[in-house]
């Protein structure tokens, strides 16, 4: 199952510089775990702004949830996950 996720990071503005650089740290090598074993297959930046649009590629929504739960950021992520299907006048 396909999942459309955006993901804005809201750290606060106060947050200790040595917290924020090992939560950042932690996200990053959790993010390319998943990657690596393809539930994470696309990781965009969204020009201009501290979020990103991903698909994540997983067995169903109980596994989404429990990846995104465990992101270091997600205390200060908000998510919005929309499920995809395959579109009719797609191409092979
Ligand atoms: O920076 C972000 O967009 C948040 C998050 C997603 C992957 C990662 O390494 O950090």
């Amino acid at each position: 199952m396909l999942f459309h996720v955006r993901m804005d990071v809201r750290l606060p503005h106060d947050l200790d510089p040595q917290v924020k650089a090992d939560l950042v740290a932690r996200e990053k090598a959790y993010s390319q775990q998943l990657q690596r074993a393809g539930k994470w297959p696309q990781l965009w930046r969204i020009a201009g702004e501290y979020a990103n649009f991903s698909v994540f590629d997983v067995d169903s929504a109980e596994e989404l949830h429990e990846l995104l739960s465990a992101l270091p950021l997600f205390p200060y992520l908000d998510v919005e996950v929309t499920p995809l299907v395959r579109h009719p006048s797609k191409v092979d």
